[in-house]
């Protein structure tokens, strides 16, 4: 038995190799295939070892990546994008991936946080069966209470392989989700931080 993982998070138990396992091998069992033949005779210990590196998120706090604060006196704009994105679609736990574009305004005390967190901070949301609007939000709130900026803009695009590989089958589609808050609402700071967004 491999040690369970368990932290808050957005977690409702913890993380239970064994169940996951069995739950794979049924799986396989049910899809009509033989998890005794040689090729996936590993696969339910590997998938369940993947699964939780895909779902770690669940096990984490925004607040344990957003640790490190400078108060640097930066009172502009600061935008990492092209963050990659790689998260599950909760409603057939099949990934869509793509890209974050996160953006804030520091607050009045100036303090930033490290760069690499703010693409930190995103994994920890995206490693969780997600919807993009979901995931969008919870970043753009996580900067908000960890930071106190005074406005954030958070931007994801994102293919869904629910929509390419099955179902309506449009593969190529990307869906763009936004979530403003503060001071990135006014017209022309949101027309800035999107201008940033847009250049290559
Ligand atoms: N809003 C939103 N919808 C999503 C997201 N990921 C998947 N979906 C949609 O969730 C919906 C689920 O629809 P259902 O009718 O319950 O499931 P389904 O029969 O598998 O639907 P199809 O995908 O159209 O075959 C689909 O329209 C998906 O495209 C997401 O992140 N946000
Ligand atoms: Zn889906």
């Amino acid at each position: 038995m491999v040690d369970p993982v368990s932290a808050p998070g957005n977690a409702v138990g913890e993380y239970d190799q064994d169940r996951v396992e069995a739950a794979i091998r049924e799986l396989l069992l049910a899809v009509g295939e033989d998890p005794d033949r040689e090729g996936l005779r590993e696969t339910p210990a590997r998938v369940a070892r993947s699964y939780r590196e895909i779902f770690a998120g669940l096990f984490q706090e925004p607040a344990d990546v957003l640790t490190t604060t400078f108060d640097l006196g930066h009172e502009e704009m600061v935008l990492v994008k092209d963050i990659e994105v790689y998260s599950t679609c909760e409603h057939h736990l099949v990934p869509f991936h793509g890209v974050a574009h996160v953006g804030y305004i520091p607050g009045a005390d100036g303090r930033i946080t490290g760069l690499s967190k703010l693409a930190r901070l995103v994994d920890v949301y995206a490693r969780r069966p997600q919807v993009q609007e979901r995931l969008t939000s919870q970043i753009a709130d996580a900067l908000v209470e960890a930071l106190q900026p005074r406005g954030v803009l958070v931007v994801v695009e994102c293919e869904h392989l629910c929509m390419s590989m099955r179902g309506v089958r449009k593969p190529g589609s990307r869906t763009v989700t936004s979530a403003v808050r503060g001071q990135m609402r006014d017209v022309a700071t949101r027309a800035e931080a999107m201008s940033l967004v847009i250049g290559r």
